[in-house]
């Protein structure tokens, strides 16, 4: 989907006041390359969310997608899936995300069952799915919402239902600062300038919070999920699987 991508600018001029970041028509524009370059490991968890579905799911299964921003990991499972075997809801708050979604997935998956619907994970009505994906959604709740989305999600899973939960995490006490820096570098690799590296930084601070991947695994535990691993970390960014 890059190919459909502005090349993300939107910190590279000096800013009187650095506003909250919000998925406006601006990140839409330039969404798969400000996440490719932002997240490590963004490309290698969203392709393996369809080879995760070809290992779970049974013909006729529905699948939700939660804060499917463009759609990239609905995308992998068309992919690796044939338009008979699954149907999937991809829901998102923001409507410009929806509306672009809707567009990219109409034409890259044509003959899926797939519904991109606008709504807010915290209260839209979640049909019950044999797998959920929520990658780095939750960081953007407030983290006193966090234990009672997944909660909910558990509830919309079938028994044996699978939950991909991928996040932005904070380190361990004494990790901290390592994996930022580390992270501030993977972005400078890429060609963000520090000055976008701070001012992004800075629009972040507000709106997403990141839990540590020990929180994360103690919440799966106290929802009910009675298997949840971390199947991937790259610097502060990681993945779990978790099952009902
Ligand atoms: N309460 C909410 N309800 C629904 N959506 C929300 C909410 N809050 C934020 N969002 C949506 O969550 C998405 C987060 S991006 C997900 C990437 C995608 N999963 C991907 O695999 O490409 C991650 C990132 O940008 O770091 C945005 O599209 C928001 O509009
Ligand atoms: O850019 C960052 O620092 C991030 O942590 C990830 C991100 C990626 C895309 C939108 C918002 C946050």
């Amino acid at each position: 989907m890059t190919d459909v991508s502005r090349r993300d600018a939107i910190f590279s001029t000096p800013l009187d006041q650095v506003a909250d970041f919000s998925f406006d028509e601006r990140v839409v524009d330039c969404f798969p390359d400000m996440i490719r370059r932002s997240v490590p490991g963004y490309a290698q968890i969203t392709s393996m969310a369809g080879v995760i579905a070809a290992r779970y799911l049974s013909p006729g299964a529905h699948v939700l997608d939660l804060g499917c921003s463009l759609g990239a990991s609905t995308l992998s499972i068309c992919q690796r899936l044939a338009p008979e075997a699954f149907t999937l809801q991809a829901i998102d708050l923001s409507q410009p995300m929806v509306e672009k979604a809707r567009a990219l997935l109409a034409q890259q998956a044509s003959e899926h069952r797939i519904e991109v619907l606008q709504g807010d994970i915290r209260n839209c009505p979640l049909a019950r799915a044999d797998m959920i994906m929520v990658n780095f959604t939750l960081q953007f709740l407030d983290p006193s919402e966090r234990d009672q989305v997944i909660q909910r999600l558990y509830d919309a899973l079938t028994p044996g239902g699978v939950l991909l939960l991928s996040e932005k995490i904070l380190g361990e006490p004494g990790q901290e600062s390592l994996l930022i820096d580390l992270h501030h570098d993977f972005k400078r690799a890429n060609g963000y300038s520090d000055l976008e590296i701070s001012q992004k930084r800075t629009a972040l601070e507000e709106v997403m919070i990141p839990d540590r991947l020990s929180t994360h695994h103690e919440r799966l535990a106290r929802m009910g999920f009675t298997r949840h691993d971390t199947w991937f970390q790259y610097l502060n960014f990681a993945s779990m699987l978790a099952f009902k």
